[in-house]
């Protein structure tokens, strides 16, 4: 290895340290320990080893390590000069002379190759090139470059140059030795000295001559061998340097071709990594474009059930657009079923009027004041103390009534109805009824109670919680009636409750007692009230029982007695009737007073004294006065003398003219109050305004057989018209059901309608957005498509 690297013929390697034996005696002229100190030796030539001189440039380094196979002086390689230096040897007899290099890599002992390579350059001609100590013996080891042929020239100085080619040169040791064949000296005669060689050589004259000749022949010669020897040598180093420079750009290229190499294997791993990777997302692909794919069909089957449905939706649509024409030609017959309606509805009213005035005429052929005599029961008392009735009721239901007097003698009376102890209060109210239909018709009624004291009065008119009498009863029908009447006439019902005694009003139902006194006042015509009196609206029947217990609970506190008080004084209740009728406007304004008349007892059997006198003498006024005003109406009198009492002016609306009047007659069955009834009957036949005698009973007057057929033919024309107006009113409500039927139909079909629009409304909305979705999905699923493939080609 070292051999190539020496570029002249002749010296020689060797690859371990100095040995005593090489050395031959009498030829070193200076041994150099180079980067070190002297050395004391056994050297055959020299005994000694210089220190380090001679030098130019460079510094000393030094090693402790061992030197491997260092020969006889191993300490030589412990020490070198390194870096760019040169050293220079003066003083020297021209000739030749050999040199002797010692080397060893004591700094990069462990490498790398090619670390340190430089040049040696002797008398400036380069001996070795890109010497590599490392590369042929490795670190810590002896090189020797021996026997380096060196001439020096008259100047007696021998150079050499160490020139690093990669790192710094080295070198350990330089031995300078005599050449064997060197002449000391040229002869003066016949001798001359080789130019090259300094040779002294013995020759003749003629030889000399033609030895000149070839002399400057050859010397010729070799100037031309030399100059062709530095063109070779100038052709050898561009071509060394070429080699060098394609050993560098090889060198650069293996260093390239190592980073290319680790690149791909940089690049491998990337790309083992991305295919993994393109494997998931290819993977993931599939399994998404299966999703999709089941999505998409989903939505497919979707559109289609959707698209049925529409289809479904639009012929029902089409269906209704058809149906519409008949719709309309039901709306047109519901029209005019409505427009009969409202024409049966007037002629329902007209029929009503009607009915009403044939009610009237009814009434009035019974009498405008009619009269009921009621019986009440023989009390405990009266049944213990042994009293009997004599009362014969045997005719009661053609409403006569006997008293037995005085044994055989029998008077009887005929009264419009006669009620027996066994008549309850049901019954008798059955009877009352009719009239409070006129009240809410508009009329003015009154309805009274005559009698001896506790014969029945407050019984029949107010009667007991369990027992109602005709107030309540009344009370309730008006709001049956209003409630049944309520889509034609309104109604606005309002209570007062009063109390005559003594010829004073007193207003039960005043929540403080008034100092004031009450007087009747005349507010239009025929229409007279009482200023200040509490007007108890009432809205429904549970608030009429409240009020009339009020005015009940007042008559009460009057008085320590309370039968006492009240058969002494006159209560009145007063129901006010304000009518509207929503159909033609009309308003009407009725009165209808219910009136627990005093105790009628005669004056006489009481044999009063003091107030009680005035108190009989009050009741008996009023109650005469009473009987004057229903004599005066009865024999239609120019003059009704209403204001001789109290309680006939109070009732002057409801007493005459259109106004119609009830009167029941009570009476007791014992045989102790027999004068007492024959009196109050004799008073209500004189009410009644015909007095029936035992000898008129069967008396059949022409007069009377008139009238009898009038009322008979009036109860047969209200008859059929109640009939015809009961199949109108029939007529009227199927009509109305229809019509009601026809419009709901409509209404139900028109909602159908509607809805089947929403529907398909919406329908087509989702249909419309599931087209979209299905649209996107697949842009979405190309795009998708367009990447895999893009990433498969990339794998592949
Ligand atoms: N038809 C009847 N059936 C049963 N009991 C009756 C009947 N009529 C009256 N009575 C009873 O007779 C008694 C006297 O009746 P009520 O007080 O009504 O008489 P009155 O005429 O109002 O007396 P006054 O004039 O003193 O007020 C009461 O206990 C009552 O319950």
């Amino acid at each position: 290895e070292a051999e190539s690297m020496i570029l002249v013929s002749g010296p020689r390697v060797a690859v371990s340290g100095l040995r005593r034996a090489d050395c031959r005696a009498g030829e070193c002229v200076l041994f150099v320990n180079a980067g070190g100190c002297a050395i004391q030796g056994d050297h055959p030539s020299a005994n000694l080893f210089s220190s380090d001189s001679f030098f130019q440039g460079g510094e000393s380094i030094e090693t402790s390590e061992n030197i491997v196979q260092g020969g006889d002086y191993p300490s030589l390689y412990s020490s070198a000069r390194y870096g760019d230096f040169t050293y220079r040897f003066d003083g020297l007899a021209p000739g030749d002379y050999y040199l002797d290099l010692h080397f060893a890599e004591i700094v990069h002992t462990a490498g790398p190759t090619g670390i340190r390579s430089f040049d040696v350059l002797v008398q400036q001609d380069k001996i070795l090139s890109q010497l590599d100590v490392f590369k042929v013996v490795g670190g810590n080891r002896p090189l020797q470059v021996l026997d380096i042929r060196a001439f020096v020239g008259s100047n007696g100085a021998i150079t050499i140059d160490f020139k690093g080619v990669r790192g710094n040169p080295m070198v350990c040791g330089i031995c300078i030795r005599k050449s064997p064949a060197t002449p000391a000296k040229l002869g003066t005669r016949g001798s001359g000295l080789c130019k090259k060689c300094l040779t002294d050589v013995e020759i003749s004259s003629p030889i000399q001559k033609r030895t000149a000749k070839l002399i400057s022949k050859y010397e010729k010669q070799i100037e031309e061998l030399t100059s062709q020897c530095n063109i070779k040598s100038d052709e050898c180093s561009m071509a060394w340097s070429l080699v060098e420079s394609t050993n560098q750009e090889l060198d650069r290229l293996k260093m390239e071709l190592h980073q290319k190499l680790v690149q791909t294997d940089n690049f491998e791993q990337v790309l083992d990594t991305q295919t993994d990777q393109l494997r998931k997302v290819s993977q993931n692909y599939e399994n998404d474009k299966k999703l999709w794919a089941a999505a998409i069909s989903n939505l497919e089957r979707k559109i289609k059930a959707m698209k049925q449905e529409q289809a479904l939706l639009s012929l029902e649509a089409h269906d209704c657009a058809h149906a519409i024409p008949d719709l309309s030609k039901m709306i047109e017959a519901v029209r005019a079923l409505v427009a009969q309606c409202d024409d049966l509805k007037m002629k329902y009213h007209e029929e009503m009027a009607k009915r009403k005035k044939l009610h009237n005429i009814v009434q009035e052929t019974k009498g405008n004041i009619r009269v009921f005599c009621r019986c009440r029961p023989l009390s405990k008392v009266e049944t213990s103390s042994g009293y009997k009735c004599v009362v014969d009721f045997d005719g009661a239901n053609d409403g006569d009534i006997g008293i037995i007097n005085g044994g055989t003698a029998k008077k009887t009376f005929k009264f419009d109805r006669v009620y027996t102890p066994k008549d309850d209060q049901a019954e008798v109210y059955a009877d009352a009824s009719p009239l409070v239909t006129s009240v809410l018709d508009g009329y003015n009624v009154c309805i009274f109670a005559y009698g001896q004291t506790g014969t029945g009065k407050t019984f029949t008119m107010e009667g007991t919680e369990r027992n109602r009498g005709v107030n309540y009863r009344t009370l309730e029908e008006l709001f049956k009636i209003a409630e049944e009447r309520k889509d034609t006439v309104t109604y606005n019902i309002s209570v007062s409750v009063l109390e005559v005694y003594n010829e004073q009003i007193r207003d039960l139902l005043a929540t403080s007692p008034s100092s004031k006194k009450l007087e009747i006042k005349q507010a239009g015509e025929g229409s007279h009230h009482v200023p200040g009196i509490v007007e108890a609206k009432v809205e429904d029947i549970n608030e009429v029982w409240d009020v009339l217990q009020t005015g009940s609970n007042s008559r009460a506190v009057g008085s320590n007695n309370v039968n006492e008080h009240s058969s002494r004084s006159h209560c009145m209740l007063c129901i006010m009737v304000r009518a509207k009728n929503l159909i033609n406007g009309d308003c009407t304004r009725s009165k209808l007073w219910l009136v627990d008349l005093a105790g009628s007892e005669r004056l006489a059997k009481t044999d009063a004294q003091g107030d009680r006198l005035k108190e009989a003498q009050n009741i008996n006024r009023s109650l005469s006065a009473l009987g004057d005003v229903i004599s005066a109406l009865a024999s239609r009198s120019s003059h009704i003398p209403y204001r001789n009492s109290k309680l006939t002016h109070l009732l002057q609306d409801s007493l005459g003219g259109d106004s119609k009047a009830l009167m029941f007659v009570q009476i007791s069955p014992s045989d102790n109050d027999a004068s007492e009834t024959l009196s109050s009957l004799n008073f209500a036949s004189r009410v009644r305004g015909i007095e029936l005698g035992p000898a008129k009973k069967q008396v059949d007057t022409a007069e009377l057989q008139k009238v009898k057929q009038m009322l008979e033919r009036s109860k047969q024309e209200a008859k059929l018209k109640e009939e015809s107006l009961r199949k109108l009113e029939e007529n009227c409500q199927n009509l109305e059901s229809k019509a009601k039927g026809k419009e709901q139909l409509y209404k139900n079909l028109q909602d159908k309608v509607k809805e089947l629009e929403s529907q398909l409304d919406s329908k087509t909305h989702s249909q419309i957005t599931s087209e979209k979705q299905q649209s996107q999905l697949s842009g979405k699923l190309k795009e998708k498509e367009e990447a895999c493939t893009a990433l498969q080609h990339k794998v592949t």
